[in-house]
Order: C-alpha cells, then sequence, then structure tokens
C-alpha cells in the first residue's frame, strides 16, 4: 500500500487527486492532507480517507479545523510549519498542489524525506530550480511533473536520448481573451478572466492563462525541469488544447502527446509511474475532433511571454521576482485596484526596478534567498499601486 499525502487538497488538483485516489482505496494510505481557507472540506476528506494528520495553511482557522474533526482521532495542525511538518512525515508519495510560492518549502521537506514528488505547483521551479534538482538530488527523491505540458514532455522521452532533443513546443489555449480585441483588455472583469475557454482549474491559474502568465511561468519551468536553453523551447496558441506538449528530435522526429483536457490524466500519471493504470478520462475521437490548429502567440496580446525569456536569459533570482510580482499583480488585480493588462507592466517594472538577475547579489538560491527577493518584490508592487 502507497503512502501518500497531498499539500493543497482541497484545491482543483488536490480534489483531482483524492477522485483517483477514490477509486481504488485498497491501493493508497493517506497520510496528511493539507489545505487553506476550505475547512469543510478538509475535514470531510480527512475522514473519508482515513488521515493522519490535517493541517490549515490558517492559524486563525486551527480552532474551526479542531471542531469538525471532533470525535475523528485526526491530528489538526495550523501555520507554514504545519504545512512542513504534513510533507515531512515519512510518505512515498506527495502531491504539491499548494497554489504560489507557499508551495516552495512544503515542497522541499517533502524531497527532503525522499519521497516522489509529483509537481503541480510550478511556482517551485521557477522560483527555486535549482534548489529543487539539488534537493532531489542529495535525497534520492524523485521529482515528476503533474503540469499537462510537462507531463506530455515527459512522456513524449520515455526510452528516449535526451542528449537527441532539438526543441520543445508548450501548447496555450489563449485563455478567456484569445478572441477579444486588444483594445477591450483594459477593461475585462475579474468574472470574465477567471473562465477558462477548455480546463476547470482554480482561479488564480486560470486568470494566468488569460494573461498568458501561466504559459511564462510553464517556459521557465521546463527550462530548469528538463535543462533546456531558452531558444529551445517554443509556445503555439492551440485553441483545443489537445495537444498538451510536443519534443522534437535531431532526426526532425516530433511526438506528441494527444488526450482531452482533464488533468487526471497527468495526476494518473504520476500516482502510477512507472507503472500505466486505466483513469477515468474521456477517450478521444479524432474523426468526432476534425481539426487541431496552432498559431504563433500575438507579442502585443500576450507581454508575459517576452518577460519569460528575459527572465531565462537573467537568471540569479530573477525568476523568484518574477514570480512574486506576478502574484502580488494578481492579486491587486482580483482585489479591483488595477486592471487586466497592468499586470504585465507591473511585473515588467518589477523585472527592471528590482531585478534579482545573476550578479546581483548572491546568485546561489536557497529558500530564505527567495523568500528575501519574494518579500522586497511584493513590497515593491504595493509601493507602486498605492502610489
Ligand atoms: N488546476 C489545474 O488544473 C492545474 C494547476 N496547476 C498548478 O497547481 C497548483 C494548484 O492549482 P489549483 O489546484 O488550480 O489551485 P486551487 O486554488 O484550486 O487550490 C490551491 C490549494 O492551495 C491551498 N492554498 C491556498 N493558499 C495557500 C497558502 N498560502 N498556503 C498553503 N495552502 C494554500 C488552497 O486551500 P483552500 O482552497 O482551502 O483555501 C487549495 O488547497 C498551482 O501551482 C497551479 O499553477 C498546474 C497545472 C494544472
Ligand atoms: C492544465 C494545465 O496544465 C494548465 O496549466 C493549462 O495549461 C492552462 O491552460 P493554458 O494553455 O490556457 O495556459
Ligand atoms: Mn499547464
Amino acid at each position: 500500500m502507497r503512502r501518500v499525502t497531498i499539500l493543497g487538497a482541497t484545491g482543483s488538483i488536490g480534489q483531482n487527486t483524492l477522485d483517483l485516489i477514490r477509486r481504488t482505496p485498497e491501493a493508497y494510505q493517506v497520510v496528511a492532507l493539507t489545505g487553506g481557507q476550505n475547512i469543510a472540506q478538509l475535514a470531510q476528506d480527512a475522514c473519508e480517507f482515513g488521515a493522519e494528520l490535517a493541517v490549515t495553511a490558517d492559524r486563525a482557522r486551527l480552532s474551526d479545523l479542531r471542531a469538525a474533526l471532533d470525535g475523528s482521532g485526526i491530528a489538526a495542525a495550523a501555520g507554514p510549519e504545519a504545512l512542513i511538518e504534513a510533507a515531512a512525515r515519512p510518505a512515498d508519495w506527495v502531491m504539491s498542489a499548494i497554489v504560489g510560492v507557499a508551495g516552495l518549502a512544503p515542497g522541499l521537506a517533502a524531497l527532503g524525506q525522499g519521497a516522489t514528488l509529483a509537481l503541480a505547483n510550478k511556482e517551485s521551479l521557477v522560483t527555486a530550480g535549482p534548489l529543487m534538482l539539488a534537493t532531489a538530488a542529495k535525497h534520492d527523491a524523485t521529482i515528476l511533473p503533474v503540469d499537462s505540458e510537462h507531463s506530455a514532455i515527459f512522456q513524449a522521452l520515455v526510452g528516449e536520448d535526451r542528449g537527441a532533443v532539438e526543441r520543445v513546443v508548450i501548447t496555450a489555449s489563449g485563455g478567456a481573451f484569445r478572441d477579444r480585441p486588444l483594445s477591450d483588455l483594459a477593461h475585462v472583469t475579474v468574472a470574465e478572466a477567471s473562465t477558462h475557454p477548455n480546463w476547470d482549474m482554480g482561479q488564480r491559474i486560470t486568470i494566468d492563462s488569460a494573461s498568458m502568465f501561466n504559459k511564462a511561468l510553464e517556459v521557465i519551468e521546463a527550462k530548469e525541469f528538463f535543462c533546456l536553453t531558452p531558444d529551445q523551447i517554443e509556445v503555439l496558441v492551440h485553441p483545443q488544447s489537445t495537444i498538451h506538449a510536443l519534443v522534437g528530435f535531431v532526426d526532425g522526429a516530433l511526438m506528441a502527446h494527444v488526450g482531452p483536457p482533464d488533468m487526471r490524466h497527468a495526476i494518473g500519471y504520476a500516482l502510477n509511474w512507472p507503472a500505466r493504470r486505466a483513469l477515468p478520462v474521456e477517450r478521444l475521437d479524432l474523426a468526432a475532433l476534425g481539426r487541431l490548429d496552432f498559431h504563433h502567440p500575438d507579442p502585443a496580446r500576450y507581454p508575459a511571454l517576452a518577460l519569460a525569456r528575459q527572465v531565462m536569459e537573467a537568471g540569479g533570482h530573477s525568476g523568484a521576482v518574477f514570480n512574486a510580482a506576478k502574484e502580488r499583480a494578481l492579486d491587486h488585480f482580483i482585489a479591483g485596484r488595477i486592471g487586466f493588462a497592468a499586470m504585465s507592466d507591473l511585473v515588467a517594472r518589477c523585472l527592471e526596478e528590482v531585478g534579482g538577475v545573476s550578479g546581483q547579489g548572491c546568485d546561489t538560491i536557497t529558500l530564505e534567498s527567495v523568500g528575501r527577493w519574494d518579500h522586497l518584490t511584493r513590497h515593491h508592487i504595493d509601493r507602486i499601486v498605492s502610489a
């Protein structure tokens, strides 16, 4: 029986993971589940799956969690340290599905105990790629990509010589506003930006899909995880989200991963790896699909992609600055303090004014150094927005 922990269990990825575990309960023992504000869901799942421990990120919600778990025998805890304790509790497989850089420290703790880390939290590799990979190597831990494009690349590389890879192509749906006139983007609403054309996901990644910041993060994530150079990574808009990524080899062959837009595929692959087991996902009817479309992203519509290129060239802690700026700008957009198009302007300003580029201070990436650049950047954004 595999011992599993789910960080971010109450979210979209967490719930999809539990859906798969629910179908073969005899194969898994749930060690710990973590959440944030959704105490009712966390307690319900902890009871259903017989978790040893349930943790909320919010210390102020601990009494609610204790009350909800009363009489169950399940331990309750709260706060960032408790998240790390949950991740470090002995387990074979840990799902990293907290949203944002808040997922970095728990993910590192899971690697530190030598677990297999199923990594949905793309922010970990964007802010601290070298630290993640070094921590995994030091503790003989495995990282399996869960982001659909990275799972697709990983699957296309099985049995292949990594030295024969020429390029990877990451597809992008184009997001909520792919067909809107550019002049509208300054005035779109949070509700409109929170609707994805193909995928059912948490609100933050859905808005990031609309701005293409999601793809910008994914390009950096791919560079870090697969040790690619920036010019080996291409992004194509593919409105159907049916091909998730392609790998091009030196002989001109292109291997594509094709599947329905259902995250249970990528999660299930990581859950069962290295085996493949049956998954409850739709089987594609290619004849019914009829056609698949691709085109280059318009740089004026999606300025986030050029910023990602800037980050990959700059190195150092610029990934931490980029991610923090994006997260904080998104907070301000959701709160109605800035418009949609202002997010990329703010992130660009932070890259210029805060930097984090290689050679600016110490380049060694640690949890503490990421925290320092993250804090500095958020403060910078807040000052600009409140001026
Ligand atoms: N959703 C998807 O299909 C995909 C997601 N990803 C990545 O996976 C991660 C999770 O995404 P998604 O599931 O959509 O996000 P959701 O917003 O749906 O879920 C986020 C989870 O993290 C918890 N959480 C929120 N803030 C904190 C915090 N500060 N500390 C600890 N826990 C916190 C939430 O708790 P609560 O809800 O209880 O407040 C919830 O359990 C992201 O990094 C995203 O980019 C990657 C590919 C696809
Ligand atoms: C499911 C998944 O992996 C998301 O990251 C997805 O890629 C979002 O869609 P976009 O292509 O619109 O960013
Ligand atoms: Mn993705």
